[in-house]
């Protein structure tokens, strides 16, 4: 089948790319000349694991092309998927300024002549935004245009985005009309996976629910966490222990400095927002919330605790993407706490094995120290902090370490050191809902 892809990010580029895997010509379109200039060149934007290998042999036998224009493509196009931002506005609301934009001109290019289209929004939006999309295209559409629109959330996740297109958990496919539903069906075809039909408002109300379920979950373990910080019980046991609970299952019960990224944050702000428009207030969210905007300043007070003033201190940092596996700097937490330290005026280095130059334009003017190699980002250093879940810092080499810190002191905000090799090591070692390792 012939698609295009409206927003070559994260998404549309990852997806773009597996349905042109799946055997479709895919066009990715996006209005970053820059963007597309870099991906015609043979170069991808973003890191993530196994996209790369994948684009360049799509490109190669001739089923994956980059453009910048939206009506060039969707004239050869059967279904023109839209991948474009939806950021939160400041009240916490959706701004749909993209989506709409992105319908007008979908609708502008739109001619009787082309046929029958599926438009589909694979972007997270609000439940009933198909309805405004619609109605957009009709109103700026010419007369006779014919065409359906289908919301098809996605849940891929960084970091093994391609794995999780491939080998998805279930298809969602909403749509109000039989022959859209049997278009994007047959998009799906060469996939392995429940596919769940639905009315357009549901699919979209899927996709709130179901990131705010998951937040949700890991607050829900973060405010255990505390309680274990205080009873000197081990939140990695009660994880295990509710988790094996099929009804509750362990995926999503890592307790650490809380959730970040582009999506959790600004979803699970817009679903309160919906919400509440709809005068029904989710303050179940709103705690949800709460907990995880708190949850890396209780980790920063514990720190102050130790070290009694920041001030001078040299503090190293391991982290800086929001989640391992990706160079993705958006609302990541790590980010957060080196603004809060070098806010209290501690020396700050830090490190990440992919996103350096992500995070350099925000951490560069903090006075942050950026330093490639994570052992002499900790060469004197008073405290490491470990702040994203990498398996390099899971893996570390703790003599090495121990060798070049001033003071063998972690804080690990990420619970993926094992406190018994630490104490072998002579380490004092803190983490998050675990008792800590004191002292030698
Ligand atoms: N990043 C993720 O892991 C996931 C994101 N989502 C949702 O997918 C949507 C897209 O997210 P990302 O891919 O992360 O964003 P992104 O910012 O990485 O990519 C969006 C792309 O759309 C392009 N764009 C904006 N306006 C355009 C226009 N008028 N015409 C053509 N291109 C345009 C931008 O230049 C950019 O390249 C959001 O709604 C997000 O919530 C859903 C699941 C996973
Ligand atoms: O809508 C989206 O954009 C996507 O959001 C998340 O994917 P993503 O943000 O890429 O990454 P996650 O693996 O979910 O991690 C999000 C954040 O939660 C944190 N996290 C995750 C799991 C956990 O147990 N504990 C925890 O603190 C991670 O460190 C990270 O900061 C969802 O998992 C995807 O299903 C969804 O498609």
């Amino acid at each position: 089948m012939n698609l295009t892809i409206i927003g070559s990010g994260y998404v549309g580029l990852t997806t773009g790319t597996c349905f042109a895997e799946m055997g479709h010509h895919v066009i990715c379109v996006d209005n970053n000349t820059e963007k597309i200039r870099t991906l015609q060149s043979g170069a991808i934007p973003i890191y993530e694991p196994k996209l790369e290998e994948l684009v360049k042999k799509n490109v190669a036998v001739g089923r994956l092309e980059f453009s910048p224009s939206i009506a060039a493509s969707i004239a050869e196009s059967e279904v023109i998927f839209i991948a474009v931002p939806t950021p939160p506005n400041t009240d916490g609301s959706v701004d749909l300024t993209y989506i709409e934009k992105v319908a007008r001109e979908i609708a502008q290019a739109l001619q009787p002549e082309m046929g029958y289209k599926v438009i589909v929004d694979k972007s997270t939006v609000p439940v009933k935004t198909g309805e405004k999309v619609s109605q957009t295209i009709k109103h700026y559409a010419g007369p006779n245009v014919q065409f359906d629109i289908v919301s098809n959330p996605e849940f891929l996740r960084e970091g093994c985005a391609v794995d999780d297109l491939l080998h998805p958990d279930r298809i969602v496919i909403g749509a109000n009309s039989e022959q859209a539903m049997n278009v994007i069906k047959r998009v799906y075809q060469p996939i392995h996976a429940p596919i769940l039909e639905t009315d357009v408002n549901s699919a979209e109300l899927i996709k709130h629910a179901a990131n705010s379920f998951l937040a949700l979950k890991i607050s829900y373990i973060n405010a255990v966490a505390k309680v274990c910080e205080k009873t000197g019980a081990d939140v990695e046991l009660v994880a295990e222990g509710i988790g094996m609970d099929k009804r509750i299952s362990r995926h999503f019960l890592n307790a650490g400095l809380g959730y970040g990224g582009s999506c959790f944050p600004k979803d699970v702000k817009a679903f309160i927002n919906i919400s509440r428009t709809l005068g029904i207030p989710f303050t179940l969210l709103e705690e949800v919330e709460h907990i995880n905007d708190t949850q890396h300043i209780h980790f920063l007070d514990r720190i102050r605790d130790r070290l009694w003033v920041l001030k001078d201190k040299k503090i190293a940092v391991w982290g800086l993407a929001f989640k391992q596996n990706t160079d993705d700097v958006r609302e990541s937490i790590a980010l957060k706490l080196c603004e809060k330290l070098c806010g209290e005026g501690a020396i700050v280095t830090a490190t990440d094995p992919k996103a350096m130059h992500t995070a350099a334009p925000i951490l560069n003017p903090m006075g942050v120290k950026l330093v490639e190699d994570m052992y002499e980002c900790a060469r004197d250093a008073e405290v490491l902090v470990i702040a994203t879940e990498w398996s390099e810092y899971a893996n570390a080499d703790l003599q090495k370490l121990a060798g070049v810190m001033r003071n063998r002191i972690i804080f690990d905000g990420r619970n993926i050191l094992s406190p018994a090799n630490l104490r072998a090591v002579g380490f004092e070692y803190h983490s998050v809902g675990r008792p800590s390792v004191e002292e030698a």
